[in-house]
C-alpha cells in the first residue's frame, strides 16, 4: 500500500468530523474518495497532506509512519486543492520555479523538469504567459503540474472537477489517466460519484466520518451486480425454462417482464453457469442470460442517505471472509 490511515479521529469542538476513518490506497490506483458534503474528506486530505493534525490514529506513508514528522509527507505527496491561490503577477515559467525550488530543485534541472510536466498537461505554449491570463481549466492543469514538481509518489486531488465544463473535465481525466499509466498513484476526491466511476481503479465511499464502502471498482460493481436479478431471455416458449427455475434452490422469485425473465438469484458465478448450462441442456433457446447491470450511484444513494438505517458495508478483507 501506498498509503495506509487507520482509524483516523478528528473532532472540531464537538463535532465528529472523522470518526475512526480507514483508507487503504494500492500502489499505482487512481483511487476515488467520495462521500456526500461534509462528509469528512477535506478533512481527511488535510491530515493526510500535513496541513492539519489528527486527534487520534495513524497515516502510513509506503509503510512509514508519518506522525515522527511532516517532511516525509511533503516530499511523497503532491497536493492539488480544491482553490488556486493568487499568483497574478507571476508568469507560468516563474511559478513553476518558485515550487521548484521549494524543493530544492533549481537552474537548469527546473526547467527541463518543468518544461517536461507542462508538456504533459498541454501549457508547454504557455510558460511565457501570466497566471492569471489562463483559463480556470489551464490553471488547474498548472496546479497538477506544479504538484508533481518533486516526483511524488502519491497525487492527491481535492474536488478537481469542481467549476470545469464537460470538455475541460474530460481533458483533465485524460491527463490522470496518463499520469496513472506512467505509474503515478493518484488519490481524487469528489461529492460526484459519476466523476470517478468511470475513472478510478479502486473506490472509498466516506460518510460521517467513516468509510462505509471500499474496495477494487472491479470487486465492488461485482457486489453491487450480485444483488441484482437474473435477466434471461428465451426464445419460443418459456415453459420448460420456468420448470427448470422453480426447482433450482437459488432462485427466489421468478417474473417474466416484457418477453424476459427476471429471477432473484442468490447464487454465485458457478451457480449461473450451472443453470444456463441446464437450460440449455434441455434445449431452451437461450439468447441472453446475464444480471442486470448495478449502478453504483444507487448503492451511493443507499448507503449514504441521511434518513435510512445504515448498511454498513465493509471491504472482504476487513470483515474476514
Ligand atoms: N475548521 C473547522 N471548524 C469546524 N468545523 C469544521 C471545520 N472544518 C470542517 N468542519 C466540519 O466538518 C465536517 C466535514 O467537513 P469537510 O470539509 O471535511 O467535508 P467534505 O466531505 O470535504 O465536504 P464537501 O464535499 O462539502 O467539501 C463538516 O460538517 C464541516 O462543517
Amino acid at each position: 500500500m501506498i498509503l495506509e490511515i487507520k482509524d483516523l479521529k478528528k473532532k472540531f469542538g464537538k463535532f465528529h468530523a472523522l470518526n475512526g476513518l480507514d483508507i487503504m490506497i494500492p500502489e499505482g490506483s487512481l483511487y476515488g474518495f467520495v462521500g456526500p458534503n461534509g462528509a469528512g474528506k477535506t478533512t481527511a486530505i488535510k491530515i493526510m497532506t500535513g496541513l492539519l493534525f489528527a486527534d487520534s490514529g495513524q497515516v502510513l506513508i509506503n509503510g512509514t509512519d508519518v506522525s515522527d514528522g511532516l517532511n516525509i509527507l511533503k516530499q511523497e505527496i503532491g497536493y492539488v486543492p480544491d482553490f488556486f491561490g493568487v499568483y497574478d503577477n507571476l508568469k507560468v515559467n516563474e511559478y513553476m520555479e518558485f515550487f521548484a525550488s521549494c524543493y530544492g530543485i533549481n537552474g537548469l534541472k527546473a526547467r527541463s523538469r518543468y518544461m517536461t510536466l507542462l508538456e504533459q498537461v498541454g501549457l508547454e505554449d504557455k510558460s511565457d504567459f501570466y497566471v492569471d491570463s489562463l483559463s480556470r481549466g489551464m490553471k488547474q492543469r498548472l496546479c497538477l503540474a506544479r504538484a508533481l514538481i518533486h516526483d511524488p509518489l502519491l497525487l492527491v486531488l481535492d474536488e478537481p472537477a469542481s467549476g470545469l465544463d464537460p470538455r475541460t473535465r474530460f481533458e483533465f481525466k485524460e491527463i490522470l489517466k496518463e499520469l496513472r499509466e506512467q505509474g503515478k498513484t493518484i488519490f481524487i476526491s469528489s461529492h460526484v460519484l459519476s466523476e470517478l466511476s468511470e475513472l478510478c481503479t479502486d473506490i472509498g465511499i466516506i460518510d460521517q466520518g467513516k468509510m462505509v464502502l471500499s474496495g477494487s471498482m472491479e470487486e465492488i460493481l461485482r457486489r453491487v451486480n450480485a444483488t441484482n436479478p437474473l435477466v434471461i431471455s428465451i426464445l419460443g416458449s418459456k415453459e420448460k425454462a420456468l420448470t427448470i427455475l422453480k426447482s433450482q434452490p437459488c432462485v427466489q422469485t421468478i417474473a417474466v417482464k416484457e418477453g424476459d425473465i427476471r429471477v432473484n438469484f442468490i447464487g454465485d458465478q458457478q451457480d449461473e453457469a450451472i443453470l444456463l448450462q441446464q437450460l440449455i441442456d434441455a434445449e431452451v433457446m437461450v439468447h441472453g442470460f446475464s444480471r442486470e447491470q448495478g449502478s453504483l450511484e444507487s448503492l451511493f444513494m443507499q448507503i449514504t442517505d441521511p434518513d435510512k438505517e445504515k448498511a454498513v458495508l465493509v471491504h472482504e478483507n476487513e470483515s474476514g471472509l
